[in-house]
């Protein structure tokens, strides 16, 4: 029968083996905490002496973005359709520029619900840009009309389709043709990546009674954003071959941001609009201020996010929702995706309960019957 080893022969036996765990289990911890802080991260959204369009750029939070922007060293251009809050954003800018010697600012006064339009936007800012198309991009056009669908006149959902996604698509459209037209080899640089990053609402992953002509809008947006992340692979893959073949004069990388609420006009505005019902069913979301959703979203940018939340609450909402869409961290999204899935079982049947309650409790919200079919005033005020 072997002998067995004695207690001290099994410690000095593990003495190594445990020193050599110890290191192992530092450096790993190290390394995690450094990748938290970022270190050693390279910023994937370097902004400093680029060119930026940012729609709705003179309100809430595009108006934040912009401001940030230029405290970053960006050239800025906003785009929205009343002149005078665009004019006090260029002066806000100029304020928060980080070099006014250099930093160049702009404005253009368009309806982006319009295509040609942003033809025009996209034309003169190349114009202004001494013949090169802009470098990021950034769709922050819309407001929201919250009401129920029964209750809300239909030309007023048609309107939301055309504030919430054509602004959106239409700006994407007129970009894009610019970014991606073929140059030939002998016109090639080494342009850095240009961003396309579309604004779109927690309210695409998660329905909420009363914002039936919203959410839909926003959805759309979401659909495009992954349809897109993927097309523009191919030309990606084409500017690759740039030295040989015909190719678009740059990388492009989309991403898309899902706030919850923002303390804005456009809230402010929507708040007089909502259902009771609405209110009590969003008291999860803690509104965040417009520059801390510049903010955080330009964070998320520098590590090259691509689906970006802006608090806890949102990120669970988006992790119910992932479906198809790629992910920021394969490990991560996963994970997020199997606990937000657990704690939506919940949230789905609470949600639909609370509506039915309502309704038992107060009854129906039309007792003087439907609002008829006269589109009303649903521009913010300015
Ligand atoms: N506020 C919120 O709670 C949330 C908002 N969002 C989304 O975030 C984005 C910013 O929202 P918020 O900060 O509230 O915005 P604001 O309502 O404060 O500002 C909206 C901006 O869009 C411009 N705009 C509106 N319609 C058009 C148009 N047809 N053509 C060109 N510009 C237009 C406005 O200027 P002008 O009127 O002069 O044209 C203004 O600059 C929006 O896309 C919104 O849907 C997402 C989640 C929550
Ligand atoms: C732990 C996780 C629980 C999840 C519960 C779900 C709660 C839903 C909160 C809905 C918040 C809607 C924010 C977007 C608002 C918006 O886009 C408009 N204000 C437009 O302007």
């Amino acid at each position: 029968m072997p002998q067995l080893p004695s207690l001290s022969s099994l410690y000095e036996l593990s003495t190594p083996t445990l020193g050599i765990s110890v290191f192992v289990c530092t450096v790993i911890i190290a390394y995690t905490i450094a990748k938290m802080f970022g270190f050693g991260r390279k910023n994937e959204f370097p902004v400093e002496g680029r060119v930026v369009v940012i729609t709705g750029g003179s309100d809430g939070m595009g108006r934040a973005v912009a401001t940030n922007l230029a405290g970053r060293g960006a050239h800025v251009v906003v785009v929205a359709r009343t002149v005078s809050k665009l004019q006090s954003t260029v002066e806000d800018m100029r304020r928060a520029a980080m070099n006014s010697l250099k930093q160049r600012f702009f404005y253009i006064s368009a309806d982006l619900t319009d295509p040609a339009e942003c033809d025009r936007v996209i034309a003169e800012v190349t114009g202004w840009n001494y013949g090169a198309g802009p470098d990021i991009v950034w769709c922050c056009a819309g407001f929201c009309h919250p009401g129920f669908f029964t209750e809300v006149p239909i030309s007023v959902q048609r309107q939301q389709m055309d504030t919430v996604y054509w602004t959106a698509a239409n700006t994407a459209h007129s970009t894009l043709r610019n970014w991606l037209a073929p140059v030939p080899p002998s016109a090639q640089m080494q342009n850095p990546r240009r961003h396309l990053i579309f604004t779109c609402s927690t309210l695409a992953f998660t329905p909420i009674a009363g914002y039936g002509p919203y959410s839909p809008a926003k959805a759309a947006i979401r659909s495009l954003s992954d349809t897109l992340s993927q097309e523009i692979e191919m030309y990606n893959g084409a500017f690759t071959q740039r030295h040989r073949n015909s190719a678009p004069a740059a990388d492009v990388k989309i991403h898309t941001i899902f706030p919850m609420g923002i303390l804005s006009g456009g809230f402010d505005n929507e708040q007089k609009l909502k259902p009771e019902l609405t209110k009590m069913l969003e008291e999860a979301d803690k509104p965040q201020t417009p520059e801390e959703v510049a903010q955080i979203s330009l964070a998320a940018l520098e590590r090259g996010e691509y689906l970006i939340t802006t608090m806890f609450v949102g990120n669970v909402m988006k992790g119910t929702a992932l479906g198809p869409s790629p992910r920021n961290a394969p490990i991560g999204d996963t994970i997020l995706s199997w606990l937000s899935n657990l704690v939506f079982l919940q949230v789905i049947p609470d949600l639909r309960n609370k509506a039915f309650n309502w309704g038992k409790t107060n009854g129906l919200p039309n007792a003087g019957g439907f609002e008829d079919e006269t589109p009303e005033a649903t521009t913010p005020p300015s």
